[in-house]
């Protein structure tokens, strides 16, 4: 019993928890023999190719999909003996898919503002006053205070991942999941959008973060561990001092590569 107890305790303590996980679809192994864990205070990048299963793994953390064998456990909560209604609004998720989702000619504060309503779409006449300030003010910490009234279908790329960033930090989620957020941007909206999650990862109060990207120029300083994957395996997994070498790298992208660091940035090539 005590020692069902401290594991109790030591799963409190994590945001996810994933031990012996396989994802099955139409017979391909989208993940397996998958173990993973991220703390409270921790700020994770997952690497990997086109397929890897970066994606699936971000599912099963945002309670979107269920394992087909192993458990996983998000905010203390067992997948599967859940109700994940009840866990999804403590996770804050961006992903192309959600972009897609938000009618053009919505007004940008609302995007923002409804996420404490989990609903898009703007379905009120008016909102908390309470609520429309905290949107204003995550827009501002965004640098686009100046875009609130503005129709999120007239947004530029970068200036549509700020806002959906704004809207996953709305309901002060416990864990914070970008799907590559990075993805379709020019160099200067990647720049800015990487100085943004850098003040992020860096404020002690900002939620546990798990960022998905192809590219590790795009990881923001003050991200503390790295996953790499590859056909749905961990490469390596751990501080990012630890994995993030030329060794592991070329191993998860199946080439020779030279991972280079410059400041707090890292560059990777071909050899
Ligand atoms: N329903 C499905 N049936 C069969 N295979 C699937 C299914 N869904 C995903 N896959 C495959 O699982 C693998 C992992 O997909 P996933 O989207 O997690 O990869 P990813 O690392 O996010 O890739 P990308 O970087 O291209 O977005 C891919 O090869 C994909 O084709």
């Amino acid at each position: 019993m005590a020692h069902v107890n401290s594991v109790q305790e030591n799963l409190d303590d994590l945001v996810v928890h994933m031990s012996g996980v396989e994802v099955r679809r139409g017979g391909n192994k989208l993940l397996a023999d998958f173990d993973w864990s991220v703390e409270l205070d921790e700020r994770w990048v997952v690497l990997g190719p086109n397929g890897a299963g970066k994606t699936t793994l971000l599912k099963l953390a945002a309670a979107e999909l269920h394992p087909t064998n192993g458990v996983v456990h998000v905010l203390g909560e067992r997948l599967g003996r859940v109700d994940v209604f009840e866990l999804r609004p403590r996770i804050g998720f961006t992903s192309a898919a959600v972009n897609g989702r938000v009618p053009p000619e919505e007004k940008v504060l609302d995007v923002v503002v409804s996420a404490g309503y989990a609903v898009l779409g703007r379905w009120r006449e008016s909102y908390d006053a309470l609520d429309t300030e905290r949107a204003e003010e995550l827009l501002a910490a965004l640098g686009i205070g100046h875009l609130a009234t503005r129709m999120y279908g007239t947004l530029s790329e970068g200036e549509r991942k700020r806002t959906l960033i704004a809207r996953s930090l709305m309901t002060d989620p416990e864990m914070l999941l970008l799907d590559e957020p990075a993805a379709g941007l020019d160099l200067g909206g990647r720049e800015d959008l990487v100085a943004r999650l850098s003040s992020l990862a860096f404020d002690p109060d900002a939620p546990a973060m798990v960022l998905v990207t192809h590219h590790v120029e795009e990881i923001p300083p003050g991200f503390t561990h790295a996953l790499l994957l590859a056909d749905g395996r961990a490469v390596a997994a751990g501080l990012v001092d630890d994995v993030l070498t030329s060794e592991n790298l070329s191993e998860t992208f199946g080439q020779d590569l030279l991972l280079e660091r410059s400041g707090d940035r890292f560059f990777a090539r071909r050899r």
